[in-house]
């Protein structure tokens, strides 16, 4: 069997607080992250979502090699990540969404060819896989335009890019469509589930955006307080919490609340019947089963289903105690 790209055992970080000064100086301790064991296999798709504060930078970090663990084991890529912290950067890339690991001051053009040589890539290597990448990105007409002055999503895709120029094993996004418009975000994902298809690289991501991870994913784990909360599906997370999905019918004809289709609670009316909201929980009925009933009262001119947000979810996983 090959080695998984991550795996994690017992792991976990304390960070030392001095607040106060003189005699009033106090020390505490915060358990950022605590025992989290997981692996993840080569090929895989991954989202690590959590609340705020709930240990996920700390643990890419611990992955990375930034941090040292308090105890525990980590491995990535079957390196240990602090010890071999040059040997692991030529297998993975990262990509924080908030902070740029680009120069600010190069165009991309140049930080690239400075990565390239960091990565010890030849001219050739590196044109060939610099222009797919500024295709598949569409870079073309602002890689010669110094960082700083980049749009945020065209940033973020140059990041991208440079986190792929090396054709990393394992690619660790830290929520990377943050503050991006719809159509940027959508952008990304269609690039990332094409790279994805073309390369099997393995993707871990955190995200507080329910698009990214139905999108993205195949698999969540979820944390709370810095301890494992959730491994599993999404689907199978939306049926242990119960969270409820949306449908939204647009009826041909005005209609009477439907407030009596079964496994269903009407959210709202609008414009004189027109448009109704009915929530249910995705276990206990299904949206076709929905629509049927819904069609036998009323003729459905458009039907749009919206999901639960991931905040939501997160919450009822913690407020159930798990
Ligand atoms: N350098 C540090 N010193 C002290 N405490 C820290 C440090 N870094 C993180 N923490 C604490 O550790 C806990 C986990 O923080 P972490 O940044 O890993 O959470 P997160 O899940 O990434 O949150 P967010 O979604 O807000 O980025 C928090 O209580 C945080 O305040």
């Amino acid at each position: 069997m090959t080695e998984p790209i991550i795996s994690a055992t017992d792991l976990s970080r304390d960070f030392v607080v001095h607040t106060g000064r003189g005699l009033r100086r106090r020390r505490s301790v915060t358990r950022a992250v605590a025992d989290l064991a997981f692996t993840i296999e080569a090929g895989a798709a991954v989202g690590y979502i959590g609340a705020n504060g709930a240990g996920k930078s700390t643990t890419i970090k611990m992955l990375t090699g930034i941090l040292v663990p308090t105890s525990g084991r980590v491995r990535t890529c079957g390196l240990d990540p602090h010890r071999h912290r040059r040997e692991l950067a030529r297998r993975i890339g990262v990509v924080f969404g908030q902070r740029s690991q680009l120069w600010w001051d190069l165009p991309l053009s140049e930080s690239y060819r400075a990565l390239a040589a960091i990565h010890r890539l030849g001219p050739q290597a590196l044109r060939a896989r610099r222009d797919t990448l500024v295709e598949r990105l569409d870079l073309g007409d602002f890689l010669e335009t110094p960082v700083r002055q980049l749009s945020l999503g065209q940033r973020i895709r140059g990041e991208i890019a440079a986190a792929l120029l090396h054709s990393p094993d394992l690619l660790i996004l830290d929520e990377p469509t943050i503050g991006l418009d719809v159509l940027s975000k959508e952008r990304l994902r269609q690039f990332l589930l094409e790279e994805r298809a073309t390369s099997d690289t393995t993707l871990l991501l955190t995200t507080h955006d329910m698009d990214d991870v139905q999108r993205l994913t195949d698999r969540i784990i979820v944390v709370d307080h810095g301890r494992m909360a959730y491994d599993g599906t999404l689907a199978g997370l939306v049926r242990r919490v119960g969270a409820d999905r949306v449908i939204v019918v647009d009826l041909e004809e005005n209609a009477a609340p439907l407030d009596d289709v079964a496994g269903t609670r009407l959210l709202g009316v609008e414009a004189d019947g027109l448009r109704q909201r009915l929530a249910f929980t995705p276990g206990s009925t299904t949206a076709a089963a929905v629509l049927a009933q819904v069609s036998a009262r009323a003729s459905v001119r458009d039907l749009t289903i919206e999901e639960p947000d991931i905040e939501d979810v997160v919450r009822r996983l913690y407020a159930s105690g798990a």
